[in-house]
């Protein structure tokens, strides 16, 4: 059996945990006797007309995951997450030799302060590319169709209950800039209301991910230090076994080296980062926003004929223009390779094998599939299956280019 709790040693969390962490009391009743909940679930009720009287709870095991998780969704969802918070996550990112030394491995990275960057994590050896480094559990997982539907201040109020009830809830409160990990009451300024803290930090550092039908906000706390780069050396998998996230290396990594990872998709021009990342409250000097100005004007010009190309290759594709729609596709690809999108190769490469088939020319779809394979499987997408297992057909089906348009 391996010991989920080992992967991120508390000790790492504890120098960033509140002093006025709350004792949980881990003696009260489940509310079934099957059921995961070490805690009485809360229930609220939406009062907008979409979802009228439509019933959000919240739902506490503080023994499940590293740091025990509070989720606050409808009681049906809640119901099919049951199952996969006993999952096993190490047999989804790697082969099971692997998976079985995993937690006698000594992680390759620590979080440590980075200069105007406040925390970060820095790699402590060479990593691989496509190496898995850091495997990490949500704390809270938050349905987003509370937001709006429901009173805000009860949704606060629960936020906050749910973070206090985690087995590390400073882990949490620490993420909070403002706050620097400690709720500080000092004399004369107004106490802020409860859940305003832990929803900013949901706000911050939350990932937008689907279970189901459903939307969520995630909150992986150690995910939560990688700071942002718009070429990143890292990126993150989801897998529902017990709800965990992968990060993984795009390329090789030095010791020393901060590790970083994307908030935002790829493939954005200079001034739509820069928007975007206005949410995150601070300005990119990440090399790719650092280049000279005509270095960067001939990227912007990359990225907004690929953004272009992506509506008419849509265009085309709708009106079954399929030659037209591989011209778009193939430039597409030269771009991407011209600007390093590699990690946005593979789902090009599918667009292509798919095009190719409706075109009619099967050689050329193959040649497409086998490059789609071979970075998908580099990149761990194919559950650690052999790339000689991946066909056209089942590459379109299980990755979404099948029946789009036609
Ligand atoms: C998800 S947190 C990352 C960890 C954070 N640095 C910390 O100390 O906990 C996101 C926040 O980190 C900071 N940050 C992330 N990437 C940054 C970057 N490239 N440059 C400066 N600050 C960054 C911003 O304050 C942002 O709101």
């Amino acid at each position: 059996v391996i010991d989920i709790q080992n992967l991120l040693h508390p000790d790492t969390q504890s120098p960033l945990s509140s002093p006025d962490t709350p004792t949980l009391n881990l003696n009260e009743p489940p509310e079934h006797p099957s059921s995961p909940w070490t805690h009485p679930i809360k229930c609220i009720r939406s009062h907008s007309l979409s979802s009228l009287n439509q019933k959000y709870c919240l739902y506490t095991s503080s023994t499940s995951l590293i740091n025990g998780l509070s989720l606050l969704t409808t009681p049906s969802t809640a119901a099919l997450a049951i199952p996969h918070l006993s999952e096993e996550p190490l047999t989804y990112f790697f082969p099971p030799s692997e998976a079985r030394n995993w937690h006698t491995v000594t992680r390759p990275w620590e979080i440590v302060h980075v200069d105007r960057k406040g925390y970060g994590v820095v790699a402590t050896r060479r990593i691989q590319k496509y190496e898995t480094f850091m495997i990490d559990q949500p704390s809270v997982v938050m349905d987003q169709s509370l937001e709006g539907n429901v009173d805000e201040k009860a949704v606060l109020k629960l936020l906050a209950e749910g973070v206090r009830r985690l087995k590390y809830p400073g882990v949490v409160w620490g993420l909070s800039g403002r706050h620097a990990g400690r709720k500080i009451d000092v004399e004369g300024e107004e106490e802020e209301e409860e859940g305003r803290m832990e929803e900013d930090v949901m706000m911050t550092n939350a990932f937008g991910t689907e279970f189901g039908e459903t939307k969520f906000r995630a909150l992986f706390p150690v995910v939560s230090r990688i700071n942002h780069d718009c070429d990143p050396n890292s990126f993150v998998m989801f897998s529902h076994s017990g709800f965990s996230m992968g990060i993984k290396a795009y390329r090789d990594i030095e010791p020393g080296e901060e590790i970083t990872i994307s908030y935002l998709l790829l493939g954005k021009t200079y001034p739509q980062r820069q928007e975007q990342l206005k949410r995150w409250d601070f300005t990119c000097t990440c090399a790719l926003c650092s280049l000279a100005a005509h270095k960067r004007q001939i990227s912007d010009i990359r990225r907004t004929r690929i953004q272009t190309l992506t509506q008419t290759l849509d265009e085309h594709w709708r009106e079954k223009s399929y030659h037209a729609a591989i011209t778009d596709a193939e430039e597409m690809v030269e771009l991407m390779k011209e600007e390093g999108l590699t990690a946005l190769l593979a789902d090009q490469y599918v667009v292509l094998a798919k095009l190719w088939v409706l075109y009619g020319e099967r050689e050329k779809a193959e040649e497409y599939a086998e490059l789609a394979v071979d970075i998908l499987g580099d990149m761990g997408f194919l559950g650690g299956e052999s790339k000689e297992e991946w066909g056209v057909e089942r590459l379109l089906e299980a990755f979404g280019a099948r029946g789009v348009y036609d």
